[in-house]
């Protein structure tokens, strides 16, 4: 396909995303099927434009005083993915491209957007819900646009290094071809260098290092939420949403084959390829544990020295993978989450052991589900009280992260990650222990 013929598929799949508020990806899907002769090639820049039509999608439409996909998508090729209007107009003369620019298309076009966007709202200017604004002001205060100008912004693709198999050093050596770095602040990442906006991001599930189990794909984030879980050999655990197990898979790499990993989801659907992950990781003390007609975790009642509760949520934090998700969230679902952290945080008062600790982890920015959520826990639990998030990492990994540790209310610690701080998706961690 030329570029025109991408630029009106971006456009019809925009379009359907529009029309029918489903996921992009479901969209693309059946944009593909129905376009049976477009490459891969075709498919992942229709997917890129799409994507990033979306991250700003608010601004887009300010700045083109117009909310079509048609102006979203001129802008993203021309502005975003810095093709420029010469260029822009050039593919609209292609075959199957959109019809060619209009006079104000191109008056708009050729404005300084950030000019256009200095009377903008600030909604409109950070590009994030409007109803969402008053609380995340509150978190963020004066660093508010900055944050949720990166939580528009591609998000880079990190690995996990399998310890149980491997270490960094040697698979770094090993995927020095798709000029893999460390990760600055995980101690087990590797990071892939971004791509250009037209560029296809190397294809991870390819290389032997994945295939055999040496790297995961799993975002900085949510591999140091993991590692701050804090399990150590011998130690059983608990996965209470353990969904398609990047955090159980983590975690027996802590426990180096001593121990065991219960991963339990309330929907076994979850797990999608989970056994399979786990085979090729080698993690033999992961046990998954479906839901069943009889408790399938009675047996491990009071008995768990850790219960991960890596609770389902907006997923606020995940925006620069999922700007669709952003635009789709509406204030009955955030209650519902809320609702569902609350049940999933007393069902795993059920399972820690007197001594054990209970980790709740969200990939939220929202105080509503995080901290809010952790107080009202305390309320519920009185035996519990809040612990130092850092007080398990080696000293390193503990000194690269206070800066991200927020205390709140009578001094009670918790970590806070976000694009904008730390570059990697956004994540709250708290450890809630026994109060001794
Ligand atoms: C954030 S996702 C888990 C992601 C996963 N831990 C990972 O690292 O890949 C949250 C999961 O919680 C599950 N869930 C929701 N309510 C639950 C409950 N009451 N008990 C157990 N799992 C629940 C959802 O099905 C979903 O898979």
């Amino acid at each position: 396909m030329k570029t025109g013929g991408r630029l009106q598929a971006a456009i019809e799949v925009l379009d359907d995303v529009e029309a029918r508020r489903r996921p992009v990806a479901d969209a693309l899907k059946d944009w593909g099927l129905s376009h049976r002769f477009a490459g891969s090639g075709d498919r992942t820049a229709i997917g890129s434009l799409v994507y990033d039509a979306l991250r700003r999608k608010a601004s887009n439409a300010w700045v083109m005083d117009t909310p079509s996909a048609r102006a979203a998508v001129l802008v993203t090729f021309a502005d975003a993915w810095g093709q420029g209007l010469d260029a822009l107009a050039l593919a609209l003369g292609d075959p199957h491209a959109p019809a060619p620019l209009t006079a104000a298309e191109r008056a708009r076009l050729g404005e300084n957007r950030e000019a256009l966007l200095a009377d903008a709202p600030a909604h409109v200017r950070a590009d994030c819900p409007e109803w969402l604004m008053p609380s995340l002001a509150g978190v963020y205060g004066e660093g508010l646009e900055r944050e949720l100008q990166a939580l528009c912004d591609r998000a880079p693709v990190d690995l996990r290094v399998n310890t149980l198999m491997a270490t960094r050093e040697a698979v770094l050596a090993e995927l020095a071809g798709l000029g893999a770095r460390p990760t600055p602040l995980a101690p087990h990442g590797l990071r892939l260098p971004d791509v250009a906006p037209t560029a296809r991001p190397p294809h991870v599930p390819s290389e032997a290092a994945y295939q055999e189990g040496r790297v995961e794909i799993q975002d900085e984030g949510s591999q140091l939420a993991a590692l701050i879980a804090g399990a150590r050999s011998g130690e059983n655990v608990l996965d209470l949403c353990a969904g398609g197990g990047g955090k159980s898979l983590a975690m027996a790499a802590d426990l180096a084959g001593r121990g065991r990993i219960f991963a339990y989801d309330s929907d076994k659907r979850r797990f999608g390829d989970f056994r399979d992950r786990v085979r090729r990781a080698g993690a033999d003390t992961v046990e998954l544990r479906a839901p069943g007609v009889a408790d399938s975790l009675a047996d491990l009642e009071e008995g768990m020295d850790l219960v991960l509760v890596d609770a389902p949520c907006t997923g606020t934090g995940t925006w620069r993978r999922r700007p669709d998700a952003k635009w789709r969230l509406r204030p009955n679902a955030l209650d519902a989450r809320m609702r569902d952290q609350d049940l999933v945080l007393d069902e795993a008062m059920r399972f820690v052991a007197p001594h054990g600790r209970v980790v709740y982890v969200t990939c939220s920015i929202l105080a509503e589900e995080n901290e809010d959520r952790v107080a009202a826990a305390l309320e519920r639990h009185p035996g519990r009280r809040l612990a130092d998030p850092l007080a398990r990492l080696d000293p390193a990994t503990a000194a690269r992260l206070a800066p991200f540790v927020r205390t709140w209310g009578h001094g009670t610690p918790a970590l806070r990650l976000t694009p904008a701080g730390a570059g990697t998706d956004g994540f709250f961690v708290a450890v809630l222990e026994a109060d001794r």
